[in-house]
């Protein structure tokens, strides 16, 4: 549906099949949509009188209809083009679920009717399977559960995951990791979980058939990595030493592949749905919006938190959804058939169809939203010139925001009640201000709530003020978007209008939300900020413990048979390669490292320059240096466990990731003190043995090598306190769980906000 704006609209309306209409009205639409013109009907008598009605109006030239009522009991129906409503329902019903009608589009509409009516018995009976497939394993689990904590027991003091059991005590689907290069197919995967319970351990891609089926062959498939030529290795890789890190990778895998049966071999994280739904009466249902979602689309760290976060709200209780577009044919997703609504866009004024695709995985709904203007833009999410990405996140969000009306989920659609979206960086920010403009202001949809997310306030969709006309707003709506700039001047700022339109404002850790509210980290922005201090919160980002599992990539590591080194500590670094993550710091620092007994090894994509730096870095010292160019996720896993120490130079930091996974791995981090990286590195402290990697005050090479030199004299020197850092980082509780429960606070916070 779309916003009719302040046009008229001719209303003419048939009794029951009457040739000519008993009311031939002109009328302001107010804004009308066709739930209003079902309103506006009723409360005027226009309408089934006793039989079933059609009311015609006709908007910016096109004619359309909708049936306001047919009433199934007097068997009346209503006439004239198009098709019959027989038994479709009671008063308004056909409107509000499906919109507005061309006539010429009523037979498809019933037609589609009766796919949904399919579907969603299909549904029940895959309700029904899944009903069984819980009570089997909780029967399984409860057999497994003597042997389990035997095994556990006996690991206590090196155990990876502070979580106390491995048990599957649900249902639940297993989630699928992307192997880059290719889209991810669950879909086989996902039937094949559905009918048989016990191979939820096989439904991942390469990495966990990898960890299965502990077979050289598996090598064969890997195309990232040359590892048949031993003279011109492509990737450095340390020797294993025998510390924790590795002992428990190698002990746990073992135990897995000897004394515990591999189908039985659960997710740690699913250890909580053994409890009731721990939101309790704070139940809600959650709308995630985001440009991008892991394992289907990922550019950096938005993805990553797009994929796990909303599992994690899942299980505390709460009905899920995320909504990103459709950028590939991804197998798993099915078109969910009547799920498709017009969007008209002042982009060459022109009708815009979108359909919905919908998966239900690991207990939440992802839905795909479809156009062309998506098509094939995985690796270009971002890009395009300015009017392109404009379009394409207006579509995006205008979509977006009908969601809850359009994808019957599990048979029922989310609807409005109780209902809150959480919007994601600048690309989703315009969900809020449609909410508001197209429902909450004209008395509709009045409990759904918006929750904007900041991830990197550096971008944040501005352009001329002109650029606000595509948006189809009221022009009331303008000084939102209009933000003043010392040297621009006026402009238009989406992420402005965005916060100021959210319920609540979340960003991805506490030092972040600091510096957002100084003029040097609020990027002009910093004003709104402190405007709205009251409903701005940190929230620190977690992990997704299933996706990195520092077991399944130690094992690759070593399955992989590698060219190792013994005792030379391996350095890594993985990013955007941009002004943000600091990459330049390494370079300057380059001369003092190379001149070390360390091997440097370096992922990442973006700016072209650097991108040319890392591969003359390795070019021009290949004894110790790799430079990796590109986007590998399978490659960012690898040096994640098979480095020592991970570099983080980054001039701002909202939360950063890899720092937690690395610490995850026992890889220790050696940041510059910023944002995320200040919350989450505890610098360590050689009198206590505390902490847990090395921090610098200041985005410097000096300062970076200074810390550098720290870190690497206690590795070589202090193997105890190295030891001891490494464990104390992967002890740590860094789920996603701890997060989720502040997001629920800010999201019932939002709820009860009126
Ligand atoms: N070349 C490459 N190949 C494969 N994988 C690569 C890669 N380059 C990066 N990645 C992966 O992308 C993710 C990047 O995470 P970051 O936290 O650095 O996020 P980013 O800066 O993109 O996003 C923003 O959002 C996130 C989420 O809130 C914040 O943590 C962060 O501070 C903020 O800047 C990690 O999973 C990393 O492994």
């Amino acid at each position: 549906m779309t916003s009719f704006g302040s046009q008229t609209f001719l209303l003419e309306a048939w009794n029951g099949g009457g040739n000519s209409p008993v009311v031939h009205q002109s009328k302001p639409s107010c804004g009308s949509r066709p739930p209003v013109v079902a309103a506006y009907c009723r409360e005027n008598g226009i309408g089934p009188g006793g039989g079933g009605c059609r009311v015609r109006f006709r908007m910016r030239g096109r004619r359309s209809e909708v049936l306001v009522g047919v009433e199934k009991a007097t068997g009346l129906r209503a006439t004239g083009k198009g098709s019959s409503f027989e038994g479709e329902g009671g008063i308004g019903d056909d409107i509000v679920a499906g919109g507005y009608v061309d006539v010429d589009s009523a037979q498809a509409t019933v037609n589609k009717r009766k796919k949904v009516l399919a579907m969603q018995q299909d549904l029940i009976q895959q309700i029904v399977e899944r009903r069984k497939q819980i009570s089997y394993l909780e029967s399984r689990a409860a057999e497994a559960d003597q042997d389990i904590n035997y095994y556990l027991k006996d690991r206590r003091n090196i155990s990876f995951n502070p979580s106390p059991s491995h048990l599957v005590t649900n249902g639940k689907y297993n989630v699928c990791t992307v192997s880059e290069g290719s889209v991810p197919s669950t879909e086989s995967k996902m039937s094949e979980s559905r009918n048989s319970p016990m191979k939820t351990g096989e439904s991942d891609d390469s990495l966990q058939s990898e960890r299965l089926s502990p077979n050289p062959l598996g090598l064969a498939k890997d195309t990232d990595l040359d590892t048949t030529n031993p003279v011109e290795p492509i990737f450095l890789v340390k020797e294993p030493e025998r510390s924790v890190k590795d002992e428990n990778a190698e002990n746990q895998t073992e135990a897995k592949f000897d004394s515990v049966d591999p189908e039985a071999d659960t997710d740690p994280e699913e250890e909580n749905m053994d409890d009731p739904p721990l939101a309790g009466v704070n139940v809600m249902n959650v709308i995630v919006v985001a440009a991008e979602c892991a394992p289907w689309s990922k550019t950096g760290g938005l993805g990553d938190v797009a994929g796990a976060l909303p599992k994690a709200l899942a299980r505390r209780g709460h009905r899920v959804m995320v909504v990103v577009p459709r950028y590939g044919n991804y197998a798993e997703p099915k078109d969910t058939g009547t799920c498709f609504i017009q969007l008209l866009s002042y982009f060459g004024v022109q009708d815009m169809e979108v359909s919905y695709f919908h998966s239900y995985i690991d207990g939440v709904d992802f839905v795909f939203v479809d156009h062309p203007v998506f098509q094939h833009q995985e690796n270009n999410i971002y890009g395009g010139n300015r009017p392109d990405i404009l379009k394409r996140m207006i579509l995006f969000c205008k979509a977006a925001v009908e969601v809850p009306w359009h994808v019957p989920c599990g048979g029922v659609c989310y609807g409005d009640g109780n209902l809150a979206f959480i919007a994601n960086d600048w690309h989703t920010a315009l969900l809020p201000v449609y909410l508001k403009a197209y429902y909450r202001d004209k008395g509709l949809m009045k409990y759904a709530r918006s929750v904007l997310v900041i991830h990197n306030i550096a971008h944040q969709g501005r352009g001329p003020v002109e650029d606000f006309f595509h948006l189809d707003l009221p022009e009331k709506y303008m000084d939102l978007f209009t933000l003043y700039d010392p040297i621009g001047g006026d402009h238009f700022n989406i992420f402005a209008a965005g916060l100021k339109t959210a319920d609540r404002v979340v960003t991805v850790s506490h030092g972040y939300a600091w510096e957002l509210k100084t003029s040097q980290g609020g990027w002009g922005l910093h004003g709104i900020i402190n405007d709205s201090d009251w409903k701005f919160r940190g929230i620190v980002n977690g992990i997704d413990i299933k996706d990195w599992n520092p077991e399944l990539d130690a094992a690759l590591q070593k399955e992989l048979g590698l060219p190792v080194r013994r005792n030379v500590p391996v350095i890594g670094f993985i990013g955007r390669l941009d002004h943000q993550k600091g990459v330049d710091l390494i370079a300057e620092a380059m001369p003092w490292m190379v001149a070390q007994d360390v091997q440097l090894v370096m992922l990442g994509t973006g700016r072209p320059d650097l991108e040319e730096m890392l591969r003359k870095f390795e070019r021009e010292n290949h004894d110790k240096v790799r430079g990796w160019v590109g986007f590998s996720v399978k490659m960012a896993h690898r040096i994640t466990a098979g480095a020592d120490i991970l570099l983080m130079p980054s001039r701002f930091e909202p939360c950063g990731l890899n720092q937690l996974y690395a610490m995850k791995y026992g890889t220790v981090p050696v940041v510059h003190a910023v944002g995320g990286l200040r919350d989450t590195v505890v610098p360590f402290d050689p009198f206590k043995e505390t902490g847990y990697g090395w921090t610098f005050e200041r985005a410097e090479s000096g300062m970076l090598v200074h810390a550098l030199g720290n870190c690497l004299n206690t590795y070589w020197n202090h193997k105890k306190s190295w030891e001891g850092l490494r464990t104390r980082g992967m002890t740590q509780d860094l789920s996603w769980d701890n997060a989720a429960k502040h997001y629920e606070e800010v999201l019932v916070a939002a709820k009860y906000q009126w």
